[in-house]
């Protein structure tokens, strides 16, 4: 077995993603299996920058599969996205013989990855972030695991509201996009779903809405709002003005990014980062791995950042007819 690198770094970037560690200890043991040397850069890219750069094993992966966070820790690094900051990290790689680069990260993680392509260092890129918002992939590692901490967190919230016949407006996190809030107002069968995707007409798509579940019966309501679409307490003050129904604001906030992950992001991690080391030790460099429906692909770099995707068009119309 002869392999095209002897040594690859790994390193998680951008927000924290349930499931970043089960891909960490994929990409680990993959890399001990084909008898390369693996090294963990710690806090993204203000890691690769300052050389904080650490041999892995595999008792340092050991079991953590199960947890959230990431064992390398993570950060947005302002001083990557400056020449010399750039430089620096490139200089780093070069100088630790790093031979390939696994980013574990959201959209900006990518353009970061691209970066340091263009600059010499070879890169392949995993898609962890609960946002589910990058277009060249279906899935997203997190994104299963974020939307049942918040199907969870409102299921509570509705046994309250339903006491008190009230309204229960929750934000949800999602950055500009609507994939988080779609799923999970489809999920509990919210009243209504705010997404930025769509604009917001508030007589039609939130107090008229309101108004004809309640006389069809209903006594109690919720509103999912996507943290890109409105302000939760905005939206809540004005149903209240509108409709007169009582209503409390809900920020899930970042215990929606924490947690065990759940089976679909510990799989779909442990076969994206399986794939990310053979790409390397087959010396394909450059590549971003993403989910194609149930296929695990991989795809160029620029053409990958190139992609869009919006929001699945079929499952928007059902939810539509569901709330109506
Ligand atoms: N256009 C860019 N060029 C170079 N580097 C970038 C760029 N955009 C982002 N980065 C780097 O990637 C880091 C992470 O990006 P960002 O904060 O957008 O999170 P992300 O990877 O999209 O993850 P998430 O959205 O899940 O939090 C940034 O802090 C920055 O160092
Ligand atoms: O952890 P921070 O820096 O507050 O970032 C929050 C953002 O990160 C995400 O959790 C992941 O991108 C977004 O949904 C949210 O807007
Ligand atoms: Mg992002």
């Amino acid at each position: 077995m002869s392999n095209s690198v002897k040594r690859i770094g790994v390193l998680t970037s951008g927000g924290d993603a349930p499931g970043m560690n089960a891909a960490i200890r994929a990409v680990v043991l993959t890399s001990i299996h084909l008898g390369i040397d693996c090294v963990g850069i710690r806090r993204g890219y203000t890691g690769l920058i300052s050389g904080d750069i650490v041999p892995m094993t595999a008792e340092d992966v050991n079991g953590i599969e199960r947890c959230g966070g990431t064992i390398l820790y993570t950060a947005r690094s302002a001083e990557f996205q400056t020449e010399k900051g750039l430089q620096r990290a490139v200089d780093n790689c070069k100088f630790m013989d790093i031979e390939g680069l696994v980013v574990i990260g959201g959209d900006g993680s990518y353009r970061g990855a691209l970066e340091l392509s263009r600059h010499g260092v070879p890169v392949v890129g995993l898609p962890g972030t609960i946002d589910n918002d990058i277009g060249c992939t279906s899935y997203t590692i997190g994104f299963d695991t974020a939307c049942n901490t918040a199907i969870d967190a409102v299921d509570k919230l509705d046994d309250t509201m339903q006491a008190h016949e009230r309204c229960s407006v929750v934000e949800v996190m999602g950055h500009r996009a609507g994939h988080l809030a779609l799923n999970v107002g489809i999920a509990t069968g919210a009243t209504v779903t705010l997404i930025p995707e769509m604009g917001v007409d508030f007589e039609a798509d939130v107090s008229g809405r309101i108004r004809s579940a309640r006389l069809k019966g209903q006594t109690h309501f919720t509103v999912i709002v996507a943290e890109g679409a409105a302000s939760a307490h905005e939206v809540a003050e004005k149903i209240k003005a509108a409709t007169g129904i009582d209503t409390r604001v809900t920020t899930l906030g970042h215990i929606q990014r924490g947690g065990s992950p759940l089976i679909r992001d510990r799989v779909t991690a442990a076969r994206m980062g399986y794939k990310a080391v053979r790409l390397l030790a087959d010396g394909v460099f450059n590549r971003i791995i993403c989910m194609n429906g149930e296929k695990c692909v991989d795809y160029d770099i620029e053409e990958a950042l190139n992609m869009t995707k919006g929001l699945d068009e079929d499952a928007c119309l059902m939810q539509d007819a569901l709330m109506s």
